[in-house]
């Protein structure tokens, strides 16, 4: 592979944007891609993928270019070049490459690989906090696995088409996928392609959602025509999954505290032909208590670490601090205590979350469990998904039943 230098130069614009100034990755990505109309689908995946990869592998990258933040020009080229050495690719001669360590790298490299901090690209505080909450061996293998690359999988909307003819449909558009099996409505791309570019996404006919996540609607148990709350809805993923199994039949309410995100899930409800959502904003305590002892099913997809998708949003581990990991497990409890009252007697609830750390998983059930609230519940089943163990995001699902 030849290295252009304008996609080599965009891609260290765009670190210099994530390490330097804190951007999120994918907001920069999206930036970036649209600044030349010119670049066709390989050049746009050259930079949306090194780009990824590098943040990947920060620490490791930075360790062996001996390099510190905040990085200079010359630093972020020097962390591209290990980048460019590691996957066997011939550096271009031009000046910001001229003099690489090419042996040095590889040695540092063989050196570094002996230590997971190193090896997985990971802070400090999170591999201790990994090893803590899920001992060594469980810790390293699944580390490892969130490391890998995600792979992209779509929802079929069963409002609109089956999987067969959805799968049939993106082949049209030079789209290869196939089915996972387990996951009933579930395909996954054998190539990875800009998908929202299909006709077949305008008429929404799916959505981009990991198989994992597909599993957690499916939890909540709900029927045609029953009356459902979805509290931390944000841009509908799992509202429009549920809508779809509720064959549009009955009443979906999707709550967020911010209304710029319940926005997004109407735009998208619209596309997927989704018409029983009615979206409200949580901008006092009254929205919810209007709402107790009402609903059949409740949802909470709480607000979390998201370190079961490092995979798919690696530089998490960049910004992710423990204060905030502390906060928002107080979020969660609260979340549960108050929003479980929405739950009618009786009625489900499912407490869903895209992390892989017990304190943000079973032991907030447990905990909830003990409170006023919760001891009108029941635990009912609950579901641990390890990436290294699915091959999909690490995800935590729990039903729960409230006594009659
Ligand atoms: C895991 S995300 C939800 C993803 C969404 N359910 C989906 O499937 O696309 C968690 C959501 O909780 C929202 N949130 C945070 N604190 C909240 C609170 N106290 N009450 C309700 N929603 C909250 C966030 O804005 C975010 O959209």
């Amino acid at each position: 592979m030849r290295l252009h230098r304008n996609l080599v130069f965009a891609t260290v614009d765009a670190l210099n944007e994530i390490f330097n100034n804190g951007e999120y990755a994918d907001k920069v990505i999206e930036k970036t891609l649209k600044r030349d109309k010119r670049w066709g689908s390989r050049d746009r995946s050259f930079i949306a993928e090194t780009t990824y990869d590098i943040v990947r592998w920060k620490r490791l990258y930075a360790e062996i270019a001996d390099v510190k933040e905040p990085f200079s020009r010359e630093d972020l080229f020097r962390i591209f070049a290990v980048w460019c050495v590691l996957r066997g690719l011939k550096l271009p001669d031009w000046p910001q490459f001229e003099g690489t360590p090419v042996r040095r790298i590889k040695g540092k490299f063989d050196e570094l690989s002996r230590i997971r901090k190193y090896r997985e690209s990971i802070p400090d505080w999170l591999d201790e906090l990994g090893v803590q909450e899920l001992g060594e061996t469980k810790w390293t293998q699944e580390l490892k696995a969130l490391n890998v690359q995600a792979p992209v999988v779509v929802r079929t909307n069963t409002l609109k088409i089956k999987p067969s003819e959805l799968a049939a449909k993106l082949e049209e558009e030079g789209i290869e996928t196939s089915n996972l099996r387990n996951y009933p409505e579930a395909l996954e791309l054998k190539e990875r392609a800009n998908i929202f570019r299909t006709q077949a996404f305008k008429e929404g006919f799916f959505e981009v959602q990991d198989a994992s996540s597909q599993r957690v609607a499916e939890f909540l148990d709900v029927k045609p025509g029953m009356r459902v709350v979805d509290t931390c809805a944000g841009a509908g993923g799992k509202s429009l999954h549920l809508a779809a199994l509720m064959e549009n039949k009955g009443q979906i309410i999707a709550l967020d505290i911010y209304g710029n995100k319940l926005k997004e899930l109407k735009r998208r409800a619209k596309r997927a032909g989704a018409h029983n959502i009615d979206t409200r904003s949580i901008d006092s305590t009254k929205v919810i208590k209007k709402l107790y002892d009402t609903a059949d099913r409740v949802l909470i997809d709480a607000p979390c670490s998201g370190l079961g998708v490092l995979s798919r949003n690696p530089d998490a581990k960049w910004k992710l601090q423990p204060e905030f990991l502390d906060s928002i497990r107080k979020t969660q409890i609260e979340i549960l205590q108050k929003y479980s009252r929405i739950v009618k007697k009786g009625g489900k609830m499912v407490y869903a979350t895209c992390s892989i750390l017990p304190s943000e998983n079973e032991k907030q059930v447990q905990l909830f469990l003990k409170t006023e609230e919760g001891s009108q519940f029941q635990l009912k089943k609950e579901k641990k998904i390890l990436s290294h163990e699915s091959g999909y995001d690490g995800f935590y699902i729990a039903l729960l039943e409230r006594n009659q």
